[in-house]
Formats: C-alpha cells, structure tokens, sequence
C-alpha cells in the first residue's frame, strides 16, 4: 500500500478520515465539509470543501475524482469539471465541484460523502518531434467510429 501526506484542514474531519470502505475498494469518499446544509438547484454547480488536503508527492501518481455512482444515478449528482484531476504536486485543499444535472433540487447535508478520490498510476512523457511517424499502424489516422458501431 502507497503512503500520502494528509493535513487535516478542518478538525471535525479528524474523525472521518478517508478509508476504503471494503478490502477490495478503490475509492476513498470525500465528505462534504460543510457548516451548513445546501440546496443544489437542477442546473446548478457548486465547489465544496472536503476540510482535506493531500499532497501525494510522486509524479508517477495522481488523484482523481469521480461521482458515487448511487447520486449520480439516482439524484443527478455529478461533477461540474466531470472527473477531477489531483495533481501529485497539489498542496491545497481538496474541492469537489457539485453539479445537479438532475431535474430535482438536492440537498448536501453536512459531512455526506459527495465524490470519491481514487489514486492512479501516471506516465509523465517526453516528446520526440518527428516528421514521420516510423512504423504504419493498422489504423493509421482513422479514428471517431472508423471501426463501426455494432
Ligand atoms: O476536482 C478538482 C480538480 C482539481 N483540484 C485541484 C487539484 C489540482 O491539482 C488543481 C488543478 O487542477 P487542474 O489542473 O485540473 O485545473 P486547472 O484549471 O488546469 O488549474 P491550474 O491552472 O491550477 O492547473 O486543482 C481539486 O481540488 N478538485
Ligand atoms: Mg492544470
């Protein structure tokens, strides 16, 4: 298991630290760190605290967010940037932008898991200019459907 640097921004969050709520989990809940309810109106987007920072230090890995499948699907509760992207260099908090694609206001009570965080390998490359790429692919620069649909 990978170890990374996390500084309680906010001390009520000190008692619901992220974990895997399985053996087999991927994700991490981030809880919205709220003093208040808030009523997210259909349409609407809005960033949320998680009272959490992390820096994870190695750029061989990252971060990203995602949507809990059960708002998302049940409630329309999803990302306003889609999938959020952590940084390994990234100190400050971690934010969650909340967008109701849903046709029902929804509320976020304080502490509810809104998102999940879930850490990925990365590649970092380095770009070789060239005026031609060396060996022919199968599918060369065909792409967007090229393959069919069914
Ligand atoms: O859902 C998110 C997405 C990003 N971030 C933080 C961590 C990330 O490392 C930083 C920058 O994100 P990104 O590179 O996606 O945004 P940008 O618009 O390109 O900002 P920047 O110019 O700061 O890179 O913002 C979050 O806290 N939550
Ligand atoms: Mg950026």
């Amino acid at each position: 298991m990978t170890t990374v640097d996390l500084k309680v921004l906010d001390t009520r969050m000190a008692e619901q630290l992220p974990a895997y709520a399985t053996p087999g989990s991927a994700g991490l809940d981030l809880r919205a760190c709220l003093d208040a309810a808030i009523t997210l109106e259909p349409g609407q987007t809005t960033l949320i605290p998680t009272g959490l920072a992390i820096h994870i230090g190695d750029p061989g890995l990252a971060a990203i967010i995602l949507p809990r499948s059960g708002l998302g699907h049940k409630h329309g509760i999803v990302l306003g940037n889609l999938v959020g992207l952590i940084d390994s260099d990234y100190q400050g908090q971690l934010m969650v932008s909340c967008w109701n694609r849903g046709q029902t206001a929804f509320v976020i009570e304080p502490m509810e898991r809104i998102a999940q965080l879930v850490l990925v390998p990365v590649v970092q490359a380095a770009f070789r200019v060239v005026d031609d790429f060396s060996d022919a692919s199968q599918r060369g620069e065909a792409g967007f459907g090229s393959t069919g649909k069914a």
